[in-house]
């Protein structure tokens, strides 16, 4: 399990990481979301270690990375995986990193078996393609056969069969009862291999829940109206506690379904041409929930109610 507590480093004027919470649990893969520059990078190297919070707390399995007695062998990570000796086979580096670290030699045999490495375990890394670099790098991760894993952007770069293979093995550890925290840039990638999702944008976060529950939320429609009452109707909508955006000729209408707004406009006996439910795209909704965090729905409608901004400012 994985504790992340008021979570805070900032980088001279740069806020990398702001006063994250969340709890990774063991044997789901939890997906660690967030666009470019969102902090996934520096909350992993903080996780492990290799970066000081500058507030807030992290703790592996209740203790810090720094505090435990054998770090290999609770928590395994795959940060880069092209840092390879590129004269090294394969073999020799994880030999090596098993010698530096004080695990036993026999479990070299067996990671390379589990990541499907055998028969190229003696040919030099350096001449490896990207899936089989990133094998070699989660071969290394689990050398001290450790409870705990990360992966930072493991499918980055990676073709669909590789991608694949990477999905089937983060379930497999996960169904063996370890914590699985994978990042990634993209949702449609994380819907497809997490159960559990923790979502950041600007270092803060926006989503801590299943990966349906944050879909749902990412994927809220909002309604394309047409009326030649159009300006209106408009003000009617606002009062009525939507949002509301001009879109061309038509309203665009969030914080309300297509029944209520037609039911309004026959109250207000005003003619309507078009009523169409509209579902934005995954990615799209989920860049525009990321991009601004907390304003996110000013920036779409223009205007927006003040029960819906505190809503929204709750969930995120
Ligand atoms: N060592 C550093 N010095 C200064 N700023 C940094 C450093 N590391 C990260 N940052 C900044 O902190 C912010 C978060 O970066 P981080 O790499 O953690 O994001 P990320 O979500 O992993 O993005 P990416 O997927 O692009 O790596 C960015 O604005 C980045 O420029």
């Amino acid at each position: 399990m994985i504790e992340a507590t008021g979570l805070t480093k900032h980088y001279g004027r740069t806020v990398a990481v702001d006063n994250l919470s969340f709890t990774v649990s063991e044997g789901k893969v939890t997906g660690f979301l967030g666009p470019n520059g969102a902090g996934k990078s520096t909350t992993m190297r903080m996780i492990l270690g290799l970066d000081r919070p500058t507030a807030g707390d992290v703790r592996i399995d209740g203790q810090h990375y720094w505090d435990l007695h054998q770090p290999l062998r609770t928590v395994g990570a795959l940060l880069d995986a092209k840092w390879v000796h590129p004269n090294r086979s394969a073999r020799a580096h994880l030999r090596w990193l098993a010698a530096a670290t004080k695990l036993p030699k026999r479990r070299i045999d067996e990671v390379l078996d589990l990541v499907g490495l055998t028969a190229v375990a003696d040919k030099n890394a350096g001449g490896f393609s990207l899936g089989m670099s990133q094998r070699l790098g989660i071969a290394a991760a689990l050398l001290g056969d450790p409870k705990v894993l990360l992966f930072d952007e493991p499918v980055n770069g990676l073709d669909p069969e590789g991608i694949l293979w990477i999905r089937k093995f983060m379930h497999k550890l996960a169904d063996e009862g370890r914590t699985v925290f994978v990042s990634s840039h993209l949702l449609s990638e994380m819907a497809q291999t997490a159960q559990d999702l923790v979502v950041i944008g600007r270092g803060k976060l926006i989503h801590q829940g299943t990966v349906d529950e944050f879909i749902a939320h990412a994927t809220e429609s909002t309604v394309l109206v047409r009326s030649p009452e159009l300006e209106k109707l408009g003000e009617y909508l606002l009062a009525a506690g939507a949002g509301i955006s001009d879109d061309g000729d038509a309203l665009r209408v969030s914080g309300m379904d297509s029944p209520a707004i037609g039911e309004l406009a026959a109250a207000r006996q005003i003619t309507l041409h078009e009523l169409s439910p509209q579902v934005g795209s995954l990615e799209q909704a989920f860049i525009q929930l990321t991009g601004d965090s907390v304003e996110y729905r000013t920036v779409e409608t223009g205007r927006l109610a003040p029960d819906v901004a505190a809503s929204q400012e709750e969930r995120a």
